[in-house]
């Protein structure tokens, strides 16, 4: 815990670092500022958006503002309480984002500033490779640290098995846990220090809020936030950031259910770093690994050393995510067009 000593020493420096870190104010955020600006203007964290308005909690600030564009839940703004609209939104650690839902390929953000991510499935039917490599693929792409965490492992006598298919795709860490046993806390403490960012991301029914419930010791700490169904736990009902006394702020998430993959080639090519690798040894750099003469894929799969399927998956991630993506593809494609339209140009008039 950190201890605020300013009560003993008189108060005569400025205001204590100590409320705003245990929100997860870092230097990271303090770099942006010059002291005139965090004077004049309080960095506060965004823990709730709404459609025309945004709640933000700060040092001694809780309340609700008109909407501020561009924020999303957990980031930092410099509150200007004149004009709140105003206020500036700082560049983010970390930024988690999926294609919106609906025809448009519009990119929602989910989540900023987040340090760690839990990815939550159980030792059961719900486990499923594809689905976590997609999760792991996200999560990667925004930079933040992804930790696998397989529930239910009380009920899976088979549960080491789900821990070693995980570790087989994945360098991040696995925890197979009882979600509603006592060593939730103790199993999640590296990740869950004071001034830490966590958020969990799983499919309905894995564990995800009994999980913020063990972190969070809810029934005590979120008050107003919290809403109970009929069997009296926590349900989520919307994305919101809450900060847990000397823990971490945790951000719950209802709709990460279906994570539609945008701009995150370089998530997917860290899950598939293997298959990358052999692929950039094919013979022809555009090589598709469907039969092309010198493809050192399909020479993997013919030795054993590689599964079909993970090479189907992995292409399957890969075509999402550059359809997805394609609007900022086919702008830089189109500006590549131009300049070589501008610099043939250039020749022909030289010439
Ligand atoms: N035995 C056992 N039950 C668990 C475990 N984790 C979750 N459950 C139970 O599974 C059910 C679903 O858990 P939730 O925490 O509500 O799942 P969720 O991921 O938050 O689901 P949504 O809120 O629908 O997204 C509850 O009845 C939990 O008590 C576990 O590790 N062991
Ligand atoms: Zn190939």
């Amino acid at each position: 815990m950190v201890r605020d000593y300013g009560e003993f020493l008189g108060k005569t420096e400025a205001p204590a670092a100590s409320p705003l870190a245990a929100l997860g104010w870092r230097p990271f955020f303090a770099n942006q500022v010059d002291a005139d600006e965090l004077l004049a203007h309080p960095p506060v964290r965004v823990t709730e958006v709404h459609r025309s308005s945004i709640h933000v909690v700060g040092d001694g600030i809780d309340q609700s503002l008109p909407w501020v564009a561009a924020t999303t839940v957990g980031d930092w703004l410099m509150l200007n309480r004149e004009l709140p609209t105003a206020s500036r939104v700082l560049t983010r650690s970390t930024e988690i984002k999926r294609r919106a839902a609906g025809p448009g390929r519009d990119v929602q953000m989910i989540a900023a500033n987040l340090d760690t991510a839990f990815i939550v499935s159980s030792c059961n039917a719900d486990f499923n490779v594809a689905r976590l490599e997609r999760f792991l693929a996200v999560v990667l792409e925004a930079g933040v640290t992804p930790v696998v965490v397989l529930t239910k492992k009380d009920q899976a006598p088979d549960w080491q098995d789900y821990v070693a298919q995980t570790q087989a795709m994945t360098d991040a860490a696995v925890i197979a846990v009882n979600a509603k046993g006592d060593e939730v806390r103790s199993v999640l403490a590296p990740w869950c220090m004071p001034g830490q960012t966590v958020g969990f991301l799983g499919m309905s029914g894995v564990g995800k809020s009994t999980l913020t419930n063990a972190i969070g010791n809810l029934s005590v700490a979120t008050g107003d936030i919290r809403t109970d169904d009929a069997r009296g736990r926590h349900t989520t009902t919307r994305r919101q950031l809450f900060f847990v006394p000397d823990g971490p702020a945790i951000l719950d998430t209802p709709g990460m259910r279906e994570l539609q993959l945008t701009e995150a080639a370089s998530g997917v090519g860290e899950v598939f770093s293997d298959l990358e690798e052999i692929a950039s040894q094919c013979k022809f750099r555009d090589c598709a690994h469907g039969g092309e003469p010198g493809c050192k894929v399909q020479a993997g799969i013919a030795a054993g050393t590689i599964e079909p399927e993970r090479l189907a998956r992995w292409q399957k991630l890969v075509a999402e995510d550059r359809v997805n993506s394609e609007s900022v593809a086919q702008r830089r494609k189109r500006e590549k067009g131009f300049s070589r339209m501008v610099n043939k140009s250039i020749r022909g008039k030289a010439r």
